[in-house]
């Protein structure tokens, strides 16, 4: 047999993958535990769809080692016990809806019924509509149904959301929960950071072909259980000293990224009153001044000076 019953479902091991002179993946590691969702998250370019292309079997490694249920990823029996959705739909221009998700059905075993699936995303409606005047959603929904109608046990999801409006957003994340439920493993890739912490068991977030963190979402934003965050826009460059000295002892204090400031810590009612003395007295009106619980958005901010949208 290829594989046993512990073994995650996905094993990735200081995968370098390169395109010419470009080192698109640089010794990546991840594990996706079975039954569990894994979101990778990073910037445009960080390599996050290389590296499910490397874990599809659709391209090879330069470098490192990758099992995926066991099994080499290039190996024949995965296809029936994977599920992928690309980036960008991936469907044929003019094969009505309906006949490209039985057509897909057709080369599973045990498939889940094509039409229950495609009332399910919403898609019933455009059942007979070629695959080319679907809208941007409606292909992407489409698309997602053709990975999951082979009921597989692990599925591939790349920008699952992309380009769809919050209802079908919503929609997509109760599937992945659904399939969590239903014991299936899933290995997503996403920019968004409400996606990832709505859906993630663990996330590990990607920026220039590296792991920069790594972990549950909520151990990402709280390492410590009193951490708060403290954060607002004012003029860049603002000599800190001052601020750090009127704070409490354990409060760090930093421009995060241009104009953008942070206090993190346990932020109480007199930390706030010092932070805004201080702008009063430095003449800097402090803007979008707000106290929370760190995000994932926070947490790579920190980690790379950038913010992921940017
Ligand atoms: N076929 C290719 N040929 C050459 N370079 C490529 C190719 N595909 C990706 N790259 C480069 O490899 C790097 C990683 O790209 P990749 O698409 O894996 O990142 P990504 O995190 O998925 O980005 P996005 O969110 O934009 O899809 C980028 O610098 C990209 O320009």
């Amino acid at each position: 047999m290829s594989s046993r019953p512990r073994q995650p479902a996905v094993e990735v091991s200081g995968l370098v993958k390169k395109y010419g002179s470009v080192v698109a993946v640089d010794g990546l590691d991840l594990v996706v535990e079975r039954g569990s969702v894994l979101a990778l998250l990073g910037p445009n370019g960080a390599g996050k769809t290389t590296t499910v292309e490397v874990c599809e079997g659709f391209r090879r490694a330069d470098g490192g080692s990758v099992r995926v249920l066991g099994s080499d990823p290039r190996s024949p029996d995965l296809r029936a016990r994977v599920g992928v959705m690309p980036q960008g739909g991936g469907g044929y221009p003019g094969v009505r809806a309906d006949e490209m998700l039985r057509l897909v059905a057709a080369c599973a075993a045990r498939p889940l019924d094509p039409a229950w699936l495609l009332d399910v995303l919403g898609l019933s409606g455009v059942g007979r509509t070629p695959y080319k005047r679907l809208s941007g959603g409606q292909q992407q929904r489409l698309s997602l149904a053709c990975a999951l109608v082979g009921r597989p046990e692990l599925v591939f999801l790349d920008e699952p959301t992309a380009g769809m409006d919050p209802q079908a957003r919503r929609l997509v994340w109760e599937l992945v929960g659904a399939l969590r439920s239903d014991g299936v493993s899933v290995l997503l890739t996403t920019h968004l950071m409400d996606e990832a912490e709505a859906l993630a068991d663990a996330v590990v977030i990607m920026d220039g072909g590296r792991v920069v963190a790594a972990g549950t979402p909520a151990e990402l934003t709280s390492p410590h259980a009193d951490d708060q965050q403290l954060r607002f826009r004012a003029r860049p460059g603002l000599d800190l000293s001052l601020l750090t000295g009127a704070l409490p002892e354990g409060l760090r204090v930093r421009e995060a990224s241009r104009g953008t400031y942070l206090v993190q810590g346990r932020i109480d009612p007199q930390v706030v009153s010092t932070v805004t003395s201080w702008c009063a007295q430095q003449g800097v009106l402090a803007e979008e001044l707000t106290v929370a619980r760190r995000s994932l958005e926070d947490v790579f901010l920190d980690l790379t000076g950038r913010e992921l949208r940017s």
